[in-house]
């Protein structure tokens, strides 16, 4: 009995001593740990070894465990000129010579990182960030081919999941080689030159429509052109690849689907900044969980409304083209029983082509759109602070007709003769480049020595656009917006232009005489062919005489490995020339020995084979929108210093709390109004 009691007495105590050990056990596991983990990483800090005869990455002061998390998630603050990250950036990028290694929590607690080897991404620098902004480096890195440096699987996996649930890959986040290339090679006939003649016209069309808005508002009106421009690029997006008019421009009130796109595009910035996923903070789930419902009702909206829209039309005529049928093709092709005008259930379940399609749709949306708009709104930014910029534009499209009759004059194929529009939309994106950084996200399968420098098996290799468009080494005065800088460049480009063109048509005429029938398509004249980048850049071309590249259906084709090879050669030539670019700026030391202009530093579309599928769309759409709204109104700043524009890099780098100008009506004479 007395036994009985002593043992009732006994469990409370034992139970009460436990309960206040804990704190203590607990705070020496978490000791533990922390040191386990400095150790560790001291450990593998030592056993990193540069490739003999590289020079090793340097890293900038960091914070112990937090690394330089704390200094990435930093957001612009108040009057505060620039994004706060972005100038940390730009600022090690000057002091490192354009490489550097970031430390981020993830490569300490990744399991991989913890040393104990359960993934991670594999590779002695599991986790590990290093960011690029020296050409040379990033050309370098772009030359090693989708074998060595295929897209990271970690970064573009967490914008899958905030385009569509359950998450499918897209052309723009799918690593495998195989579906990249055969959806790169499907999409790519819908950028081709007939076109984006058509998708200029549209665009100019919408232009007019936007002029034609504003000057109703009255003669003089302040106003967010970075909703306009958004409005703008939505419908060209909408009604030029999908066929389907979103009215944007037209409408009154807020757009639902702008502001669900801006919405999906911050959650997707939210995560990748985020120090833990959110099962892992449960003070997190509640946003988790309201983002998810918004990314929900974007999804509803692209299965129920644009989707069925598109499958409503029925399987498209051969000589359909356009980025809707050409997702309907990818759709079949995995699908293999047919396009399914119900996306949900058994057709997504049967392939997953329905659901790959939906989110491709998505993606070019948020793709199509965004950056374009940002990039409009910036342009328009630059040259209401630039007056004389302005008015030489003016004076240009006066000059070549197009100011007294935009509606006619301004055309796909007259762009050449507005070299001057060219260089402000070079200049423009050099300043403020879409995606700033990082642009592009490579994964190293393998150790590689990039400009010198050794990059380890692992890593995950950003490339800083921001830093590389400012670098004061590449660019003389790089924080001023020059237009003038890229005259040089554009006459020698307008200068080939016309020779490819005239030599194109010599071996034509030359074919013909012989009696062959037609080859491949060739591009040529200002604008350039569907093949060939912005500047000049090679991306994989697609052959129209390659029924199957059409359909999607097989990836290896022969002619998607002769344009992987042409970019290959494309690259080393680049990497070369970039290399000599640096160095000389190297060597002339001063600021104002920098050159004026570095093309092969200019990278607002990435390069390479997995380059922006949509920059001569991008470049014809600022063109169209810029010439357009010149010609019937003024841009000038506010004055008002609240409206100073402050760049803030999530997904896209936009203009924090929009960017408003004062929009006055021009003199137009006796010329017809916009409508
Ligand atoms: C000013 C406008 C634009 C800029 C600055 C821009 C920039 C970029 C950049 C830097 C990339 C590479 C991203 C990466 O490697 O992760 C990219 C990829 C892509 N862009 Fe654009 N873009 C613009 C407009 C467009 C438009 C209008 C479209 C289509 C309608 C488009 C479609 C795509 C697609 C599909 C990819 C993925 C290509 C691939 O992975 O093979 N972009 N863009």
């Amino acid at each position: 009995m007395r036994h009985h009691h002593e043992r009732e007495r006994l469990f409370p105590q034992l139970f009460a001593r436990l309960q206040a050990a804990v704190p203590y056990v607990s705070t020496a596991l978490v000791g533990l740990l922390v040191l386990y983990i400095l150790l560790w990483n001291a450990a593998k800090a030592r056993r990193r070894r540069a490739v003999p005869g590289a020079k090793e990455l340097p890293v900038p002061p960091a914070l112990p465990l937090l690394g330089h998390w704390l200094a990435l998630r930093a957001r612009g603050r108040g009057s505060e000129p620039g994004d706060t990250h972005l100038r940390t950036l730009r600022r090690w990028a000057e002091a490192h010579g354009g490489a550097f290694r970031l430390l981020l929590p993830r490569a300490w607690l990744l399991p991989g990182g913890l040393g104990l080897g359960l993934g991670g991404g594999g590779g002695r620098a599991a986790g590990e960030v290093v960011v690029l902004s020296d050409p040379a480096a990033v050309h370098a890195l772009l030359a090693l081919g989708e074998d060595v440096a295929p897209k990271s699987t970690a970064y573009y996996r967490s914008l899958e999941q905030v385009l569509h649930s359950p998450p499918a890959p897209s052309l723009l986040t799918s690593t495998a080689a195989a579906q990249w290339r055969a959806a790169r090679r499907s999409l790519l006939f819908a950028f081709s030159r007939s076109e984006l003649e058509q998708d200029f016209e549209v665009a100019k069309a919408k232009a007019l429509s936007l002029a034609s808005v504003v000057l109703g508002l009255g003669p003089g009106v302040v106003l967010d052109v970075d909703d306009a421009a958004l409005r703008l690029s939505l419908d060209v997006a909408g009604l030029s690849k999908l066929g389907y008019d979103f009215q944007a421009v037209e409408a009154t009130g807020q757009v639902l689907l702008l502001r669900l796109l801006g919405e999906v595009a911050e959650e997707w910035d939210a995560r990748r900044r985020r120090l833990l996923p959110a099962w892992a903070a449960p003070w997190l789930l509640d946003s988790a969980a309201e983002a998810s419902s918004k990314c929900r009702i974007l999804q509803d909206f692209i299965e129920g409304e644009l989707w069925e829209d598109i499958a409503s039309r029925g399987p498209p005529p051969p000589e359909d083209i356009t980025l809707a049928a050409q997702i309907v093709r990818l759709c079949h092709s995995l699908n293999r029983g047919g396009v399914s005008a119900r996306p949900s259930g058994a057709a997504a379940a049967g392939g997953g082509g329905v659901a790959r399609a939906l989110c491709e749709l998505t993606a070019q949306l948020l793709l199509g759109h965004e950056p374009v708009g940002h990039s409009l709104a910036w342009a328009l930014g630059c040259l209401a602070r630039n007056r004389a910029a302005q008015d030489k534009l003016v004076a240009e499209l006066k000059r070549e007709g197009v100011y007294d009759a935009p509606h006619t004059a301004l055309t796909w194929t007259m762009l050449h003769r507005l070299p001057f529009l060219d260089c402000c939309v070079r200049e423009a994106l050099r300043l403020y480049p879409a995606q700033p950084c990082p642009a592009t996200v490579r994964q190293l399968n393998k150790d590689v020595v990039l400009a010198g420098w050794s990059v380890p098996a692992g890593a995950e290799v950003w490339v800083d656009v921001h830093a590389m468009h400012r670098n004061p080494q590449l660019w003389r005065d790089p924080d001023r917006f020059n237009p003038e800088r890229w005259a040089e460049h554009v006459a020698a480009r307008r200068q080939a232009a016309e020779a490819e063109a005239a030599g194109a048509a010599a071996a034509a005429s030359k074919g013909q005489a012989q009696g062959k029938k037609g080859g491949k398509r060739q591009g040529g004249g200002e604008g350039g062919a569907a093949g060939t980048g912005y500047d000049g850049m090679h991306t994989v071309e697609p052959d129209p005489s390659d029924a199957v590249a059409a359909t999607g259906t097989d990836e290896t084709r022969a002619s998607g490995a002769a344009g992987a090879d042409r970019h290959q050669d494309a690259a080393a030539a680049a990497a070369a020339a970039a290399a000599a670019a640096s160095s000389s700026a190297a060597a002339g030391g001063e600021a104002s020995e920098a050159p004026l202009c570095s093309p092969l530093a200019f990278m607002p579309f990435g390069s390479g084979p997995r380059s922006c599928l949509g920059q001569q769309l991008a470049a014809a759409e600022l063109k169209a929108a810029l010439a357009v709204l010149l010609c019937f109104l003024a841009l000038e700043p506010t004055g008002d210093p609240a409206d100073e524009p402050r760049p803030a890099a999530g997904l896209f780098l936009r203009p924090a709390g929009g960017l408003h100008l004062l929009l006055v009506h021009r003199q137009r004479g006796q010329r017809a109004g916009a409508a």
